[in-house]
């Protein structure tokens, strides 16, 4: 059997907690295999990029490569976070392009392929994770890498006529030609992409998930949707009920209903449309006032970036306007944490509440949709209210699905979710669960791997 190398920027180096659905799920699905993971150690180095760590636990060998602050700034804040992140989120508005940040981003890339090349055997299959990484199979094979290389992008594709906008797309996106398989989140990624290829990228689209460059290179494209350790979270979740921070919020609550927003402070998340969503419930269902508690868990993500600290700043304010305009003596209608919970209390807090509010503008999937479903208690299940712009929702159409502009369109979901009978939450939650059940983490895995192993 070959053995599975992992490469992504982001890598779960035990002992260093990070929120985010790459390493959750790339953990889970190391963990089964076993197998290497490279990529960026999670440290700057004072004096230069380069220095490698290799480390063992379990049955995954870590090895990860530190940063410079200025590769860090100009490779993961500046092109990979400033430029390709808003992006491959429709944002134009915040795309921020310098050919100074593309260097750094070239130079990295060159940097891991150099680090990694040394390391790999021919019959090893590795598997590298998105937009952070696109050129890296090109430069694996100038360096003379034989074995099947893959790529996963795990945020959306947007419309060719966006991508073109990027000063030298070309250049960038031709890097993925050099990967035998190319793997999108859902079909509607897939399609987009096809169409770029077709009419920005000189190549040729032979059938669907078919490929050919102009150079008359072949190579295959599809649609995983990537997920969660459904059985483990459902586990999680049914013991959770016993750990002390779950309890202390079930008693905060008073007999109140609550609701539930998990999200890295990002703002393709849709956050300050949420909050204000919030507090136009408040208004066209009085009904409920009282009733219902929003709790916002957002750990703070890309902190030195500006567009982040902005969206900070703005959430900071509405909440505190929100419970200004609603709040009673005995009852805080936003609470708004910025911390970053384990996956365990996670589960908890999730059964415990009657909605999971995930609206984000553009999301390439979102776990915690999924997780909030999988940690519902079969007898007494919450209900998920889910933009149409997440990944998510291709597979979980039974929830709640709204669009996260329309703000009175969400208040009215909140509303109809806590009115909605226990048979049609039974109903919707099983629906889902049967999904889930039969595409989980493990599924996603197989599945790419199964395609990527098979010739072309
Ligand atoms: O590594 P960070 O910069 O701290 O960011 C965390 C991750 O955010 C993005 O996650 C995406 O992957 C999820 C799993 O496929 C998916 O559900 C979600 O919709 C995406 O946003 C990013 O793509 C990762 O590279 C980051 O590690
Ligand atoms: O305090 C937190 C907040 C989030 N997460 C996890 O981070 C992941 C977020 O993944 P998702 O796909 O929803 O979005 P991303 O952050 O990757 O864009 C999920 O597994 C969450 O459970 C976590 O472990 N602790």
């Amino acid at each position: 059997m070959s053995r599975l190398v992992v490469v992504s920027n982001r890598v779960a180096v035990p002992g260093v907690s990070s929120a985010g659905g790459l390493a959750v799920a790339l953990q889970a699905a190391l963990e089964e295999t076993g197998g290497m993971w490279f990529g960026w150690s999670g440290r700057i180095d004072p004096s230069d990029s380069g220095q490698v760590h290799e480390h063992d636990a379990g049955n995954i060998r870590y090895v990860t490569v530190d940063l410079s602050k200025r590769d860090h700034d100009d490779y993961y804040n500046g092109f990979a976070n400033r430029t390709l992140w808003p992006l491959l989120h429709f944002r134009v508005d915040l795309v921020d392009y310098s050919r100074i940040t593309y260097a750094a981003y070239r130079r990295v890339n060159a940097l891991f392929a150099e680090k990694l090349a040394p390391l790999l055997r021919d019959d090893d299959i590795v598997w590298i994770h998105d937009y952070h990484l696109i050129p890296m199979a090109k430069l694996l094979r100038e360096l003379g890498v034989k074995c099947r290389l893959g790529f996963f992008l795990h945020v959306p594709m947007p419309s060719s006529d966006l991508l073109a906008a990027l000063p030298q797309h070309e250049r960038l996106f031709e890097g993925l030609s050099s990967y035998d398989l190319i793997g999108f989140q859902t079909e509607r990624d897939l399609e987009r992409f096809q169409d770029y290829v077709r009419l920005f990228g000189r190549g040729r689209v032979i059938s669907h998930g078919v490929l050919e460059t102009h150079k008359g290179k072949r190579l295959r494209a599809g649609a995983f949707p990537i997920s969660i350790d459904t059985a483990q979270i459902e586990e999680q979740a049914r013991a959770a009920a016993s750990k002390v921070g779950v309890k202390r919020l079930a008693t905060s609550l008073s007999g109140r209903e609550l609701a539930i927003g998990v999200d890295r402070l990002d703002y393709s998340k849709g956050l300050p449309e949420r909050f204000r969503s919030f507090g136009r419930f408040l208004k066209r269902h009085p009904e409920h006032r009282g009733k219902l508690t929003f709790l916002q868990i957002a750990p703070v993500s890309r902190g030195e970036v500006l567009e982040y600290q902005k969206l900070r700043s703005e959430l900071e304010q509405l909440s505190g306007h929100i419970n200004g305009a609603h709040a009673e003596p005995d009852w805080t209608p936003v609470r708004y944490v910025n911390r970053n919970y384990p996956h365990p209390t996670l589960t908890g807090f999730y059964r415990l509440s009657r909605v999971g509010l995930v609206t984000p503008l553009r999301d390439g999937m979102n776990l915690v949709a999924k997780e909030y479903v999988a940690a519902q208690d079969p007898k007494d299940p919450g209900v998920l209210v889910l933009s149409t712009f997440a990944g998510a929702a291709r597979e979980l159409g039974a929830a709640l699905l709204v669009n996260p502009y329309d703000m009175d369109g969400v208040a009215d979901a909140l509303a109809t979710a806590m009115e909605m009978p226990l048979e049609e939450r039974r109903e919707r939650y099983e629906t889902m669960m049967a999904v889930l059940r039969e595409n989980d983490i493990t599924a996603w895995r197989r599945k790419y791997l199964a395609a990527l192993r098979e010739p072309i």
